[in-house]
């Protein structure tokens, strides 16, 4: 295996274009094929600006470089994504760059291939890679907006609008494939009295210790989603009422279980619960209000409960 490494910058790499020496005969090959490369340049320009989707942005790059040099694959990271971006096929030799841009790092690109990287086409990728910087910090803000619009910057679960996104979503795949859908609505009991006893912080460090645990319970396909306050939503595709049961079962019993403390003082926190499912009528409203009144009959009953659509 060959890994050819080098850390980029975008003003580093014009100055090296313009001063290495080292490099001149590569750049000499890279001027023959000049007119194609600009080309290729000028049609990623463009094309790049007409994708915010990081992976279409990479999609996109891979095909113009291409155009000029074999390039099995190209493979992204960024070191706080989980996800790998991978186009094409891995191959043995592989040439790697960090991608920085003012400083502020946008990740990292290895590219492989079957056959060794000549220099010059190592200086052919380099100079290519300036047309990306712009289009992919771009997207990779994009995607931090819409994952900041999304998500409740206290618990970090999903938020109301993304419910109101992926419930419509699902409600319509569930009506098409005729498969069970089925929706927790779930409140923490009495929770005004953890504020009003330790104060809004520890009601904080509360909710979050109450999310964790609620998402332990969970699968990882399952949602949780903030409502709003001390009140959130478990979305549970493809899974029927009696399913559904025990979920919400398990998660009522591991709140209850759960040995919160604050300053070594323990603070039982328990949840009710509201459980509704998917029927030929229901739109996200109906199904939401259902789970809703529920457990507001749990709330009614006792609390620390579950209540079941009957
Ligand atoms: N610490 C903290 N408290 C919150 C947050 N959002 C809502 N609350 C508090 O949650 C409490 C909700 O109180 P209530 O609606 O009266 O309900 P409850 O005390 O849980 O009583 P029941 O629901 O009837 O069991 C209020 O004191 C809100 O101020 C938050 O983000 N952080």
């Amino acid at each position: 295996m060959h890994v050819q490494g080098n850390t980029i910058d975008f003003d580093t790499a014009r100055l090296k274009l313009d001063q290495s020496a080292k490099n001149a005969g590569a750049r000499r090959k890279v001027a023959k094929r000049g007119s194609q490369f600009e080309a290729v340049q000028q049609q990623l320009l463009h094309s790049l600006q007409t994708t915010l989707e990081v992976d279409q942005v990479l999609n996109l790059f891979h095909k113009g470089l291409q155009e000029l040099l074999q390039v099995d694959a190209l493979e992204y990271r960024h070191n706080a994504e989980p996800a790998v971006v991978q186009v094409g096929q891995p191959a043995v030799h592989r040439c790697s760059y960090r991608i920085s841009h003012a400083g502020n790092y946008l990740g990292e690109l290895q590219f492989s291939r079957q056959q060794r990287f000549a220099e010059n086409e190592l200086l052919a990728i380099e100079t290519l890679l300036g047309t990306l910087l712009f289009p992919l910090r771009n997207a990779l803000m994009y995607r931090e907006a819409l994952r900041n619009a999304l998500n409740d910057s206290l618990t970090g679960t999903s938020n109301r609008l993304a419910l109101n996104q992926n419930l419509e979503r699902d409600i319509r795949q569930s009506h098409r494939s005729q498969q069970p859908l089925s929706l927790l609505v779930l409140d923490i009991d009495h929770f005004k009295q953890v504020n009003d006893r330790f104060g809004h912080a520890y009601g904080d460090a509360a909710l979050k210790a109450v999310v964790n645990c609620v998402t332990e319970s969970l699968r990882s396909v399952d949602g949780l989603y903030r409502l709003g306050g001390e009140e959130f939503v478990v979305l549970l595709n493809s899974t029927t009422l009696d399913a559904a049961r025990m979920v919400a079962e398990r998660i009522r019993k591991s709140v209850e279980n759960m040995q919160f403390e604050l300053d070594g003082q323990p603070i039982p926190l328990t949840v009710s619960i509201g459980l509704s499912t998917l029927h030929a009528e229901d739109d996200a409203n109906s199904l939401i209000n259902r789970g809703d009144q529920l457990m507001y009959d749990a709330k009614r009953q006792g609390r620390n409960r579950v209540r079941v659509e009957s």
